[in-house]
């Protein structure tokens, strides 16, 4: 009987740990997709080798180094509710809604590219031509929600008409930048960021600052069609290429949507 009862509570205790194990294995998992693509990643890194120096200069009883670290990790706790607040409020957010559940957004799925860029090809010059001032953010692995929550959401297949009609002057649509989101166009009127770059042409206003501005922040690409000069410019990682011809702006925007993986836990490891 006492046998019985012993395993019994084996049983029970393997089962429970077993689901303990994946209850914290799946909140890990949930919370590195979260800050996945975010200034969060970069964090963590720091984070890590914070805490391995700490342990290392306490075994090797380093210890000045070993007081100064943790006089850091210290401050870093204060300091970090109130840099990354709006990371925060995000993930706050997420959580009351009930999308921390949700199956993780894929950034790059399967679409057809070609037409894609085809379709923004066009779509950047005939604005040019016309004239109409015109900003398209291309999202790539890094996730744009918190941008496109800023406007409004359209989820229409992607296509030069489209777009056109976003960008008519005194539409409501017009004002801010259309997120695209494989072959969907996301959401129009989105507010980004803008860059605080001193390297930003002078000529250049505040719908270059904000097209360099989220390239800055994230790994996707940013289309700028100029009010002024009808210019196409294309906004990568912080730097803008200017006066870009039809071909030129094919050619790099098929280069830069060649296909990615979907969700992996790979960024935490690899280098930005
Ligand atoms: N933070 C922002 N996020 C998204 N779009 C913005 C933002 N700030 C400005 N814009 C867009 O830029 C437009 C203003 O462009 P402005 O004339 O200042 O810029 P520009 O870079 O000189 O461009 P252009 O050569 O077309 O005149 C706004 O009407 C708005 O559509």
């Amino acid at each position: 009987m006492l046998e019985r009862l012993k395993a019994l509570n084996l049983d029970l205790f393997n089962i429970t740990s077993i689901i303990d194990i994946l209850i914290v294995a799946f909140v890990l998992y949930r919370l590195a997709l979260l800050i996945r693509g975010t200034r969060a990643v970069q964090l963590l890194k720091g984070l890590v080798v914070l805490l391995v120096a700490t342990a290392l200069s306490s075994w090797l009883h380093l210890y000045t180094f070993h007081w100064l670290l943790q006089q850091v990790m210290t401050a870093l706790v204060v300091a970090l509710p109130i840099v990354f607040q709006p990371e925060l409020r995000r993930a706050l957010e997420k959580l009351g809604g009930g999308r921390f559940f949700a199956a993780p957004v894929i950034y790059q799925g399967d679409f057809d590219r070609s037409r894609t860029v085809s379709q923004l090809v066009r779509a950047a010059s005939l604005l040019s031509r016309q004239r109409t001032g015109a900003l398209i953010v291309l999202e790539r692995t890094t996730g744009l929600e918190e941008y496109t929550d800023t406007g409004i959401k359209i989820e229409g297949l992607i296509s030069a008409e489209l777009l056109m009609n976003i960008f008519v002057p005194k539409t409501p649509l017009h004002d801010g930048a259309v997120i695209v989101r494989g072959d969907r166009v996301a959401a129009a009127a989105c507010v980004l960021p803008l860059t605080e770059s001193a390297d930003v042409a002078r000529e250049l206003g505040t719908r270059h600052r904000a097209g360099i501005g989220i390239t800055e922040v994230s790994d996707a690409l940013a289309i700028i069609v100029s009010e002024e000069t009808g210019a196409i410019s294309l906004a990568v990682e912080g730097v803008l290429a200017r006066n870009l011809d039809e071909a030129a702006l094919a050619d790099r925007l098929s280069g830069a949507l060649e296909p990615r993986q979907g969700p992996s836990l790979a960024f935490l490891w690899q280098r930005k």
